[in-house]
């Protein structure tokens, strides 16, 4: 796991060898000991390197050793005793250099970083802090505020950034490892007191206490109930004030505390989550890593409104040509303008310039004809979609992949109109496309194993995180909106207000809460979904409004507040008054107030006092509950892709994990029964009744979120 070599006649290389990111594992940290041992006690040896294999110095810590016993020599004293020897150590940074990876370059007298390398401490991210001497030694080599800003985001900076911020001693285009035995060997005679970092003093601001409390403010602001950011606050803070003995103790007693929490568990999952979600299987045997995607080089883009234009930058920002078609001059042109704009600001946040050679505006579907793959943006509408798909059909080459950013439509019903249903597929992205993360990928049943490969690497290529969906209304995370929704509504008419509901689900972690989000999303997209299904209409009494609608319980308070011409920002009203159309300040206001307490004499409804634990109870129990339904329907494959879509699509708090991994950690027992209790209080209320595997997981002891997938087997997979 270390391995050991003499070159040069008197350098030792110690190279790590655990593939593929040569994390700090047990065997990672024994092998640094011996070797380190060996080159400290050989008198041919006057320095050291340490690099690491493949192209890459060393991802931090082994994150999958964090859910077991402790194995191993202990990370800190080790580097504490690399950082002590008399023999100067060079760290030759390739790759990444991430947590422990960058703790342990921190030991070493000297660092040396290819030019492409990226250095950070990410272990915020993980609900952690950096806890090897991080949070104590960098901010004695670059001082109190760069060290802040880069520990409480987990930011990773470039080589480059790096050498300004004083990190690294030199960068180098050339072989790291060569450069860093030149450098060893000429540091040799020089002493290594300075370099010892924890022997310096911190260079510590006067404003000390200031910087340290707006960093707090900012972060109290951001971190939706986050403690890693503040944590590490506290750990640099100690850096600050006290000697490096006792802030070692500080910084071990606070990782501590995060280390068992279960925000950490729940990060620690995401960041797992997230790298699974990628890896679809379907039931022919066909998965990800033996299927070919194609090769895209080539897009169009049908329909420019928010979705079309954010589509058409996101796929212009990776080098891909884009053809982008509009019905209308007049729309074409603002559609110009818009995507032209965005793709500008993007290239100078990015640094890089604007790719607007690759665009193309066009009135005609017939400039379609040679695209490899092209992804219709119009309107939500099935009968339009259809015929877009027949004549897109008819005109371009047979083997163009057929795309519809659908947000909940029937894939295989588009896939039907044309000739080449293996060919169709859903890529359904989120709004603001270009900034968004999630790409949900919607295989229908004839979608082939390449068009699902060729969507999912798409999506990768666009920088999204693509998670592989069954068709079905609404497919994951629209599907699993309704019950959520519901409940919240529900309890608008028994009490509770728009504000208080939000205020309540922003507390838990929510970027916004359901009624805010509905605002933002625009309240007439769902009323429109309403009257469509039969729900709502003209045959609806406005006077006295039915609570029952199809066979169960149904609120008519969002179609009232339509018909009064409230659709939420973009009017200037909705569940909340802004300032303005299209403002975001949103104010709770006394005309929905007098709305909910009108409706509710009109049907009797004595108002009750809500607590917040009812609320998340029933808002996330009923989201949970569905995404048990859609795991043995086959629409989703695992919990975990679940949980990437609530993360990355809905602004579900990452320290909860998701909805599945906070069902599972409240324990599905409570879950359960709760809904079970819900259920009897409210049985025509579908949604809240206990979903068959809910009951069937609870049956089998409630085995932990990675076993749940044995369970769901046996069921039908519609991937
Ligand atoms: C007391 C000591 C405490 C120390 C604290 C720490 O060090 S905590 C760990 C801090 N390090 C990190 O947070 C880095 C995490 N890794 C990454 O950010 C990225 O993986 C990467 C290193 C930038 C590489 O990215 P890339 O896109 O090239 O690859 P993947 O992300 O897909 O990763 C490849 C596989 O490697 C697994 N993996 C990555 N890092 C770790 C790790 N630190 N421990 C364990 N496993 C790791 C990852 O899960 C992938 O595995 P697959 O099975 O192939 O999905």
């Amino acid at each position: 796991m270390a391995r050991y070599e003499l070159v040069k006649r008197s350098v030792a290389l110690i190279t790590l060898t655990n593939p593929p990111v040569n994390s700090l594992s047990s065997a990672v940290r024994h092998g640094i000991a011996k070797t380190m041992d060996r080159a400290l006690s050989d008198p041919k040896v006057t320095a050291v390197v340490i690099c690491g294999e493949n192209g890459r110095f060393c991802g931090g810590a082994d994150i999958r050793e964090f859910a077991g016993p402790m194995r191993g020599p202990p990370l800190l004293p080790l580097l504490d005793s690399i950082e002590a020897g008399e023999k100067p150590v060079v760290a030759a940074i390739e790759g990444v250099a991430l947590g422990g990876g960058l703790e342990l370059a921190l030991v070493c007298h000297y660092r040396i970083a290819h030019s492409k390398a990226r250095l950070g401490l990410p272990e915020v991210t993980l609900g952690l802090l950096p806890a090897a001497g991080g949070t104590q030694r960098l901010p004695r080599l670059i001082g109190i505020p760069a060290a802040l800003e880069l520990i409480t985001t987990g930011r990773h900076v470039s080589s480059q950034e790096a050498l300004k911020l004083g990190i690294v001693d030199q960068v180098t285009e050339q072989n790291v490892c060569e450069v860093a035995v030149e450098f060893a060997l000429r540091a040799v005679a020089k002493p290594l007191s300075s370099r010892r970092l924890s022997a310096l003093t911190v260079p510590c601001p006067p404003d000390l206490d200031a910087l340290l409390e707006a960093v707090t403010m900012q972060i109290q602001k951001k971190a939706r109930g986050m403690m890693a950011p503040l944590a590490c606050v506290q750990a640099v803070r100690a850096a600050a004030t006290m000697p490096y003995s006792q802030g070692i103790k500080r910084e071990s007693e606070l990782m501590a505390t995060l280390f068992n929490s279960g925000q950490a568990r729940a990060l620690q999952y995401c960041f797992f989550a997230e790298r699974t979600a990628g890896k679809w299987t379907l039931p022919s045997g066909a998965q990800w890593n033996d299927t070919k995607p194609r090769e895209i080089r080539s897009a169009a883009v049908i329909g420019l409104g928010t979705m079309g234009r954010g589509i058409a930058v996101s796929l212009a920002r990776v080098g891909i040509s884009v053809i982008a078609v509009e019905s209308d001059k007049k729309l074409m042109e603002t559609g110009r303008q818009m995507v032209i704009g965005m793709l500008e600001r993007d290239a100078k946040r990015r640094g890089v310039s604007a790719s607007l050679n690759l665009l193309k505006f066009t009135l005609s579907l017939q400039d379609l004809k040679d695209v490899d793959l092209v992804i219709e943006a119009v309107f939500e509408d099935m009968a339009l979609k259809k015929r877009v798909f027949q004549e897109l059909s008819k005109l371009c080459r047979p083997t163009t992949l057929l795309c519809s950013n659908t947000s909940g439509l029937d894939v295989d019903a588009l896939a039907g109109v044309t000739d080449r249903p293996q060919l169709v597929i859903g890529m359904h992205f989120f709004s603001p496309a270009h900034v968004m993360k999630l790409l949900e990928v919607v295989c229908g049943p004839r979608s082939s194993s390449e068009t699902i490969a060729t969507a999912m690497s798409l999506g990768k290529r666009m920088e999204k995180v693509s998670v592989a969906v069954g068709n079905c209304p609404g497919f994951v995370g629209n599907r699993m909106l309704k019950p959520y929704s519901d409940q919240a509504t529900f309890l608008l008419e028994e009490g509770a207000t728009p504000e208080q509901i939000d205020k309540v689900l922003e507390d838990f972690g929510f970027a916004m809460g359901v009624f805010r989000m509905s605002d933002l999303a625009g309240l007439d997209v769902g009323w429109r979904v309403r009257k469509e299904s039969g729900l709502t209409g003209p045959d609806v009494d406005p006077k006295n409004p039915p609570r029952r609608r199809q066979g169960r319980k149904y609120c008519p308070i969002p179609d009232m507040v339509c018909e009064q011409g409230r659709f939420g920002q973009k009017t200037g009203r909705g569940w909340y008054m802004y300032d303005k159309p299209g403002g975001t300040n949103a104010k709770p206001d006394p005309l929905i107030q007098n709305l909910l307490e009108t409706y509710r004499s009109r049907y009797g409804i004595k108002p009750r006092n809500i607590t917040d634990q009812e609320i998340i109870d029933r808002c996330l129990f009923a989201l949970a509950n569905e995404g048990f339904r859609i795991l043995e329907d086959g629409i989703a494959a695992r919990p975990e892709d679940i949980d990437v879509i609530y993360q990355f699509g809905y602004g579900f708090p990452r320290h909860r994990g998701g909805p599945m991994f906070y069902a599972s950690m409240v324990g599905l027992e409570r879950v359960l029964e709760r809904l079970e209790h819900y259920h009897q209080a409210h049985p025509d209320v579908p949604h809240l009744e206990p979903s068959p595997l809910l009951k069937k997981l609870v049956a089998c002891g409630s085995p932990p979120i990675q076993k749940w997938r044995e369970h769901i087997k046996t069921m039908h997979s519609h991937l």
